[in-house]
């Protein structure tokens, strides 16, 4: 509805140009104007403030159209007593079109912008970031990180208005001293570069206002782009009839351990059983045997020496995961060799990707899950950076003919040209072992029938949701195990 916003977002997201691409057909096409989108996010962002019960705020302006939305909300707290101060970080008479209208408008209404210097050591319980939009590229100029720097460690509110400047909203690039919000509302569709990597906890609480024409503009736009929600996959989770037997859920077998490192190998079986399969097994260095199957007896614990052990283990998997603390040894490579010949599903993370890395041959029916860092390797590439991470995932994803589930904050998901960016994926991701137990997931769930794509969509989900739950009485010290019983209770 018009100049209203919701928490209720979207499963699509769009390039930041797309958006910019098609916004003014869509506004014709639904029988509206830019100049009318302009005053609708106006009215949505005034919402919000007053919602906010708003009483003093600051608002950052720019040299576009974000700057125009920016003044629209300046002249309707105007009008509603809200006490607005407004800091034009570029000369607001410089400002064409729509923008240079609102500008008009604000002053029409008696409003005045005032300098950088004057707003310094004033309380303020809002900040408007209505300096940067869809149009921003590349770094923010020194006045622009000089005003945000200096309100950095202030209390107050931080609202962005359509995106956070400095982050690029297609490639989820962001600039250093980046605008960093509380809330960010969003106008006309999501846009995927917000949705994953520090770009996502830059925007805070995201909220979207399609001004109208969100019917008309998902008509004339492609995108391959989507964000599922919790309701869908919710409704991924393998159904389990009561007359089922172990035999008919899925058989995984783990490979990993090498010498003197059972630990990861341990932290993905459990997780693989967690998660419903019928079957888990695990292919360890001898030494590891005992260490892993200590107090998790429903594994079935293989010490292997030689590959043609793992030969037969491997004729009874369904569903294969190979890499946790597998090492990159004499014995890790024995391994891997005899996996690369299984012929079901394969879930290869660790120094299982660091060895694809060394043949860097394509490895159908798999799916990688590498960190930035094993991307890198991946793709024979250690110069880029965070800001690819969209075309990195599709390049590993064509290089390998795989699905990659690029690991992260906002975890991309690739399968083909479907690009998934699961909501989730949280910063918990950073403890040790938490990859392990993600490739437990994910082999789990492909075990009981899920897609390639379904089981790293939902898995990723599980794993980020059961990272939050756990990671709720105190984030610092938490450990990769306390996901357990939350995967179960998930799992439900
Ligand atoms: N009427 C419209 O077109 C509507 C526009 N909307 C708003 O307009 C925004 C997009 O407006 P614009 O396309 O004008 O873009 P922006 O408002 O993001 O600003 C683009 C301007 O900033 C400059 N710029 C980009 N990167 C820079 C850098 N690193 N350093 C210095 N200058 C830089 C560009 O040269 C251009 O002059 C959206 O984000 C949204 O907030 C919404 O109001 C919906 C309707
Ligand atoms: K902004």
């Amino acid at each position: 509805m018009q100049g209203q916003y919701t928490h209720n977002l979207p499963q699509i997201a769009y390039c930041a140009q797309e958006v910019k691409l098609h916004e003014e057909q869509a506004a014709l096409n639904s029988g509206t104007t830019l100049s009318e989108l302009m005053q609708r996010a106006g009215h949505a962002l005034f919402e919000l403030v007053r919602n906010k019960a708003v009483k003093n705020i600051l608002i950052f302006t720019g040299k576009g159209n974000n700057a125009g939305d920016g003044f629209m909300l300046a002249k309707r707290c105007l009008h509603a007593q809200i006490n607005v101060t407004v800091c034009a970080l570029f000369e607001p008479s410089l400002l064409k079109g729509d923008a240079g209208e609102a500008y008009q408008l604000f002053c029409r209404s008696g409003g005045r912008v005032v300098a950088l210097r004057s707003c310094i050591d004033r309380d303020f319980d809002a900040i408007v970031d209505a300096v940067f939009g869809t149009g921003f590229r590349g770094e923010l100029p020194d006045s622009v990180k000089e005003a945000f720097g200096q309100f950095k460690s202030s209390k107050a509110w931080k609202l962005a208005v359509d995106i956070p400047s400095g982050v690029n909203g297609s490639t989820a690039e962001v600039a250093p001293d980046s605008f960093d919000a509380d809330t960010t509302l969003t106008f006309i569709a999501l846009k995927q570069g917000m949705l994953t990597g520090s770009a996502a906890s830059l925007c805070g609480e995201l909220l979207l206002a399609d001004l109208g024409i969100a019917q008309a503009f998902e008509d004339l736009s492609h995108t391959n782009c989507c964000y599922p929600g919790g309701k869908y996959l919710h409704s991924l989770k393998p159904k389990r009839s009561p007359d089922s037997y172990k035999n008919q859920c899925g058989h995984v077998l783990l490979v990993g351990g090498g010498k003197g490192m059972a630990g990861a190998i341990r932290l993905a079986a459990e997780a693989c059983l967690r998660t419903g399969a019928g079957l888990v097994s695990v292919a360890t260095h001898p030494d590891n045997q005992a260490t892993v199957l200590n107090g998790r007896y429903e594994l079935m614990v293989h010490g292997i020496s030689l590959p043609k052990e793992l030969d037969t283990l491997l004729d009874k998997a369904d569903v294969v995961v190979i890499g946790p603390g597998l090492g990159q040894d004499a014995w890790a490579k024995k391994m891997y060799a005899a996996v690369k010949n299984f012929k079901g599903l394969v879930v290869c993370d660790a120094d299982g990707l660091n060895l694809l890395a060394q043949s860097h041959l394509p490895w159908h029916r798999a799916i990688l899950t590498p960190h930035f860092g094993e991307a890198r390797r991946l793709l024979g590439n250690t110069t880029l950076n965070m800001s690819k991470r969209f075309e990195m995932a599709e390049q590993l994803s064509k290089e390998y003919a795989a699905c990659i589930v690029l690991k992260g904050p906002g975890s991309l998901i690739v399968d083909g040209k479907r690009i998934n960016i699961n909501r989730s994926g949280c910063s918990a991701m950073a403890s040790a072992g938490m990859g392990d137990v993600l490739s437990g997931i994910i082999a789990g769930l492909l075990a009981q029938g899920l897609s390639r794509y379904e089981a790293a969509t939902l898995g990723v989900y599980i794993h980020g949701l059961a990272a939050e739950q756990a990671a709720r009485d105190g984030h610092l010290g938490m450990l990769a195990s306390d996901l357990f019983d939350h995967i179960r209770g998930i799992m439900g």
